[in-house]
């Protein structure tokens, strides 16, 4: 017989009574079952809403896909300026020698041309050009342009001459900003000059880790302005601003023109609706003053293109995400690029997908025989059926409305360039819907799981309305996250 002590008391509390019956003893074993069931339901139940906390302190993960010159970047800049201001306003002087390149690509772009139509060599028809493709082309009346030479002065000469210095500060900036040349376009399909002009027009980039932005703030990164290299980046930024300055006036004259504008006009060259341009009334004013900061507009409405993956974390100071930490990854859209985007699909929440809608008459840069629409609705078909990307939500932003609108009304045709448009009416509206509508088609055919299609009609460099989409977006994408971890 054993001492009392040796009785574990827990034991002897569980312990079946000595005299318990069969019935009882089938009785007490269906309790114990049914508490144990309860027991690991709860363990479960607790397990579950620790994995959502985890899950919920996690940034929520954004990537903005679409072509080159969709808005990828655009829209992360409304993000920054609509729910990151601090950082925003810290990182807006650095766009400076991104706009001042942009406009000074626009001149030498438009002085290139100037130099082939006042030298032009045996068998150049130039003065007419017409080619059948590539971005933005005059409507399809500038066909009919007259072949009567184009009436150069004396003016025109001083001109050349007294914005020639622009040309070497382009390439100053582009050195500063580390920036590479656009590589030459696949296919012959344009003329060497057409093809020379809207590619130069176009283009140029920077490595997505050049720290460029630190790089060109007064203070930014590790410099200051005590240090050799911050005193050397402050002059350089005082002579651009004066050689700016000094050539204010002729940019505007060269711009304002009737000889150029038709010059340009014979040569389908629509600089106003390529990206950053900057030769709008007012712009040059602005831009060329020694004193110049960027606005919030000309940052959105600058050019730079991505290279690589940019991640950028965001946290929500206001709205209905406030105090949540978003990760936002803006890609290079190009297709060289695109290869890079699939490591990121795994744990992605949701995608930003934009496809620009004014672009249903150009090509591909980088490929000269792709229709850019095409493109889109090629890139919106393997996001939808990607089994990746089942888990993510996907918002799609049929981008640069503003620019189809300028479009449609300069009298370019839909049905010139989709047949199945036919005899729809063309304005934005019915074109968007159309389009929006292929989109539509698109998704429910390919998805990879059945998943709400939703379209926002936009143009990202209106940050006003931008910021009201984006609220919305980002409710939506917020809820849909709180409903997976079980939180609502
Ligand atoms: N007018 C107009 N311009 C736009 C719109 N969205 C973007 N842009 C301009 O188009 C240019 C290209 O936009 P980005 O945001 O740099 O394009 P992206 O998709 O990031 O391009 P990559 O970096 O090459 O992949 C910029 O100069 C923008 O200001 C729009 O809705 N309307
Ligand atoms: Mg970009």
């Amino acid at each position: 017989m054993g001492h009392a002590s040796d009785v574990d008391p827990l034991t002897q509390a569980l312990a079946p009574p000595p005299d318990e019956t069969d019935e009882q003893r089938a009785e007490r074993l269906q309790k114990e079952e049914r508490a144990r069931r309860v027991s690991d339901e709860i363990d479960e139940q607790i397990r579950q809403e620790r994995a959502a906390l985890k899950k919920q302190k996690r940034p929520i993960k954004v990537l903005l896909l679409g072509q080159s010159e969709s808005g990828k970047s655009t829209t992360l800049k409304n993000f920054q300026l609509a729910y990151a201001g601090q950082a925003w306003a810290e990182e807006r002087i650095a766009w400076r020698t991104v706009i001042q390149l942009n406009l000074i690509r626009s001149v030498v772009n438009i002085l290139d041309v100037l130099n082939q139509e006042m030298t032009p060599t045996a068998g150049d028809d130039s003065g007419s050009s017409d080619s059948e493709d590539g971005p933005p082309a005059r409507p399809a009346t500038a066909s009919s342009a007259p072949t009567t030479p184009l009436r150069f002065s004396e003016k025109h000469r001083l001109l050349r001459l007294r914005l020639a210095p622009l040309r070497s500060l382009q390439g100053d900036l582009q050195m500063r900003l580390g920036a590479c040349d656009w590589p030459t376009p696949k296919s012959g399909a344009e003329s060497g000059v057409e093809s020379t002009a809207k590619a130069r027009a176009q283009d140029f980039f920077v490595w997505s880790n050049a720290g460029w932005k630190a790089a060109l703030r007064p203070n930014g990164g590790r410099r200051s302005l005590e240090d050799a290299r911050g005193r050397r980046r402050a002059v350089e930024d005082g002579e651009t601003a004066e050689v700016l300055a000094s050539c204010a006036e002729d940019i505007k004259t060269l711009w304002a023109d009737d000889v150029v504008q038709e010059m340009l006009h014979r040569r389908r060259l629509r600089l106003d609706l390529l990206p950053g341009f900057f030769l709008q009334s007012g712009d040059v004013d602005r831009i060329a003053r020694r004193d110049y900061t960027p606005s919030d507009d000309d940052v959105v409405r600058a050019r730079l293109r991505t290279l690589g993956v940019q991640e950028h974390r965001i946290h929500f100071e206001s709205g209905p995400a406030a105090g949540t930490e978003w990760c936002l990854y803006d890609v290079g859209g190009s297709r060289t690029q695109r290869a890079a985007w699939q490591p990121y699909f795994d744990d992605c929440d949701a995608i930003i997908f934009l496809a620009p809608i004014s672009c249903f008459d150009e090509k591909l840069a980088e490929d000269r025989n792709v229709n850019r629409l095409e493109d889109s609705f090629a890139l919106w078909k393997m996001i939808c059926s990607n089994k990746l990307l089942s888990r993510a939500q996907i918002i799609l932003f049929l981008n640069k409305c503003d620019l189809l609108e300028k479009k449609l009304k300069s009298g370019v045709r839909v049905r010139d360039w989709v047949t199945s448009f036919g005899n729809r009416k063309n304005d934005v509206q019915t074109v968007a819907q159309y389009f929006a509508q292929h989109f539509k088609e698109i998704a429910k055919q390919n998805a990879s799981v059945l998943r709400p299609f939703r379209v926002h009609l936009t143009s990202v460099i209106d940050t006003q309305a931008t910021a009201l989409t984006l609220g919305v977006v980002g409710e939506s994408i917020l809820r849909s996250q709180l409903r997976d971890a079980d939180l609502l």
